[in-house]
């Protein structure tokens, strides 16, 4: 497996790939199952595979996480060895944006503005911005992306379709822990008792996916039903909202596939998980 830091030597190495299919998986690091799952998907359906960790800064607001966001290269290669990765691109930060970077893309609309949008103002401006450098460095035919990130899949997907960027965008289901916590590197700011408590999170999610399965189509019922299920708890909801999956809208009545998403702390730790509500599922 390649170690890659510079630009210049991945891209030596990528114009030696030029026949062959390549899957590419952006991550921060710090992996998880829910990461080697994208890898594991990308090894299956490519002939070379490609895995960058970069921990964004472009992504983070002034009074977020950027800082202590867990890091582990060391494991990180070792897992992604063990999954058969051909390189790995680490750049350090002033790889990634030289002195003089000047350019940032910039998507509008709901899906970019609402949610994740408003509550990190510049969030999703940062991951186009790298998404977009990193699609034109590794060059891939297909590019990986997890589901608990379900704004951000969208913003993806608008970002290659408004662009004519020549990939194609795979979203995977969330993985989740064995209390269906969605996998996160975030995860490891919980304490314990923490840790506990986050189980509130898909616990209400589930419960209202039970109560969507079982007919009712208001979304005023499933945002009840989390409020209320996460008030007894020690979780804080920021947001809870049933969007539409095409537009993201705001829905009132789920008629067609929408998400139903959630932002919520623990004690400094915001962490965010979402249910689909398909009225087409079996
Ligand atoms: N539990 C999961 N299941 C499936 N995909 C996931 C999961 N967690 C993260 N991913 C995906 O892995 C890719 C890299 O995500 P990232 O490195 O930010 O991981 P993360 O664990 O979500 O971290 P955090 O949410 O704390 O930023 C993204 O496409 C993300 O959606
Ligand atoms: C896609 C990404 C790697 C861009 O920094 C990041 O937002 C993430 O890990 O989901
Ligand atoms: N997982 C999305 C990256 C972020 O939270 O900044």
């Amino acid at each position: 497996m390649h170690l890659f830091r510079t630009i210049a030597e991945l891209r030596i190495w990528r114009s030696q790939q030029a026949s062959r299919s390549v899957g590419f998986v952006p991550t921060m690091g710090y992996l998880h199952e829910g990461h080697l799952a994208l890898v594991r998907r990308a090894r299956a359906e490519n002939e070379t595979v490609v895995v960058s960790i970069f921990v964004n800064p472009l992504q983070f607001g002034p009074q977020e996480d950027y800082d202590r966001y867990p890091r582990d290269l060391d494991r990180d290669l070792y897992l992604l060895e063990r999954e058969g990765v051909d390189a790995v691109f680490a750049p350090s930060v002033s790889e990634m944006y030289p002195s003089g970077f000047s350019t940032a893309v910039v998507v509008t609309g709901p899906i970019a503005e609402r949610l994740e949008g408003e509550a990190r103002p510049g969030h999703f401006r940062g991951v186009a911005t790298v998404v977009t450098r990193l699609f034109g460095l590794v060059q891939p035919q297909r590019a990986y992306f997890g589901w608990k990130d379900a704004q951000q899949v969208l913003v993806v997907q608008r970002l290659v379709q408004d662009l004519a960027l020549p990939v194609d965008i795979v979203p995977l289901p969330t993985v989740r822990e064995a209390d269906g916590l969605a996998m996160s590197s975030r995860n490891v700011y919980l304490s314990p008792e923490e840790r506990v408590a986050a189980s509130a999170i898909p616990r209400a999610l589930f419960a209202a996916l039970e109560r969507f399965r079982s007919g009712e189509r208001a979304a005023a019922a499933f945002r009840e039903l989390v409020q209320r299920t996460l008030t007894t708890t020690p979780v804080r909801l920021e947001y809870v909202s049933v969007s539409d999956l095409e537009t993201f809208q705001e829905v009132e009545y789920v008629e067609r596939p929408a998400l139903l998403l959630v932002a919520a702390w623990i004690g400094t730790t915001r962490l965010i998980d979402n249910v689909l509500l398909d009225p087409g599922a079996p």
